[in-house]
């Protein structure tokens, strides 16, 4: 297991690129440090303990003189569009600047507004006198099992600050803030995952890539030809069939829901973390929305039994720059179960979905149990990497991805 984080952080510590990497602001988080990796004397559990609600900061965190905050209501379509477009501006772009993620209006206000979520934790900052929306963090509530412990969390997601407000240490005022009203809510731990290395990582997952469009992935730089294939081989090496090959695979409908918890609910406790869902969970993040969730169940026709299912979402990416293309259309593998039908038949059937669909590469991470299938199925290793962490809540050692059941946005 080469690339676990000890081994990354002591290559780092070995070069002097450790020595001077310092985290003024994750210094000081409960969150694990990299000086003490390796150091197992310390408890599994919260770093600290909850402080009373009374002793809690009542009043927002000062922000820099022109600025002030506000609640972004995801209900609201002219809200919900200037956040759209502020991500769409500013939020993650690959090393390269090629692409950044274009998450659409109608995935926001699915990934946002989960049942029990808190509107006053979608939070945005505003220009005083234009009143421009230029930052933005939200936090949904999670219940989060870690071993055999459920830990009421928050999942953070959706940082951005505007390109022309970076570097002015705003971050750590958005993270303080949204850490300052998840603790007004008494919940004590949050999860999150970012592209880039901070203190300390649960786990390092790998993006794996299944290309659908080789012409256009080639022709935006997403994929290169390798040097013995061309073109013609390599639309012939990624062809898939027409139509689904599993008897009984169809799209998941709310009659679904109760089978599916079941089901999902059952894998998901084969895991180290993973999150626990109910009924209305299930309906929230699996049922099909158009453009944001797709879901598919495998149901038995004689016995009617609903054996396996599939889902997966829509987040697009803006082509920076390209004169032929400006959106790529990529799927990301999000929950899956399969008792009956092998996993290799039923990813190859979301495959074929997503390339009907008209999806340009369908991703996945190596988290749970997928990558088995991954090679099987022509997925290529990507050089992305995903980090997960969790806020005020320390393991004694990092997982490996295959002990992780979280997906997140
Ligand atoms: C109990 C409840 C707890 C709840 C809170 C749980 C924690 C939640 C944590 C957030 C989970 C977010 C999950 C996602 O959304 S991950 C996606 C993050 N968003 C993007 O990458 C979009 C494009 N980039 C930007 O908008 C800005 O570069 C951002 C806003 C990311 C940083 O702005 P900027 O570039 O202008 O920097 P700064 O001068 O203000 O601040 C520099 C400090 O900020 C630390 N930094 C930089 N990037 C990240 C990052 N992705 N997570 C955590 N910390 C980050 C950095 O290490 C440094 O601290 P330190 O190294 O000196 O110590
Ligand atoms: C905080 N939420 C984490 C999930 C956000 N997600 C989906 C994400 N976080 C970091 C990544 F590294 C990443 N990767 C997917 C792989 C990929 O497709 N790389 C090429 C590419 C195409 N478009 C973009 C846009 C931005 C970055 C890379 N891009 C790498 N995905």
């Amino acid at each position: 297991f080469q690339n676990t984080i000890e081994n990354i952080v002591q290559k780092f510590q070995g070069s002097s690129l450790q020595n001077h990497q310092e985290h003024k602001f994750w210094e000081t988080q409960p969150v694990g440090q990299f000086k003490d990796l390796g150091d197992s004397s310390f408890p599994e559990g919260p770093i600290e303990q909850p402080t009373p609600l009374s002793e809690v900061k009542q009043e927002p965190y000062n922000l820099p003189t022109l600025y002030e905050w506000t609640v972004c209501d995801m209900d609201s379509d002219e809200i919900c569009n200037e956040v759209y477009v502020l991500l769409t501006n500013n939020y993650v772009e690959d090393d390269d600047n090629l692409f950044r993620f274009n998450y659409s209006k109608e995935f926001l206000r699915w990934g946002l507004r989960p049942p029990g979520y808190f509107k006053n934790w979608h939070i945005g900052v505003r220009v005083k006198s234009s009143k421009k929306l230029v930052a933005f963090i939200t936090a949904i509530p999670v219940k989060m099992r870690v071993r055999d412990e459920v830990v009421q969390m928050a999942e953070v997601n959706f940082l951005c600050v505007h390109k022309k407000l970076r570097s002015k240490r705003l971050a750590p005022v958005m993270i303080k803030e949204v850490t300052r009203r998840i603790h007004l809510e008494n919940i004590w731990q949050a999860a999150y995952t970012a592209g880039i290395l901070l203190p300390t990582p649960l786990t390092t997952c790998q993006y794996w890539h299944r290309t659908l469009n080789p012409k256009k992935l080639i022709d935006v730089g997403f994929s290169r030809l390798g040097d013995r294939m061309t073109m013609s081989r390599a639309i012939k090496l990624y062809k898939l069939p027409n139509s689904t090959a599993t008897p009984g695979f169809r799209k998941m409908e709310i009659r679904d829901v109760p089978k599916v918890t079941i089901l999902l609910r059952g894998y998901l406790s084969r895991f180290v973390v993973a999150p626990t869902f109910d009924d209305a969970e299930v309906a929230h993040w699996l049922l099909p929305q158009e453009n944001v969730v797709d879901s598919f169940v495998v149901e038995n026709s004689e016995t009617r039994e609903v054996t396996d299912f599939f889902s997966f979402y829509t987040l697009p990416s803006s082509i920076l720059n390209n004169p032929n293309y400006s959106t790529l259309k990529a799927a990301y593998t999000f929950y899956h179960v399969s008792t009956k039908t092998p996993l290799l038949q039923l990813t190859q059937d979301a495959l074929v979905i997503a390339k009907q669909k008209e999806f340009d590469v369908f991703n996945a991470l190596d988290v749970m149990e997928n990558e088995p299938f991954l090679k099987e199925l022509k997925f290529g290793r990507g050089d992305g990497q995903l980090y997960y962490y969790l806020y005020n809540y320390r393991l004694r050692e990092s997982l490996k991805p295959s002990e992780l059941g979280l997906v997140m946005l």
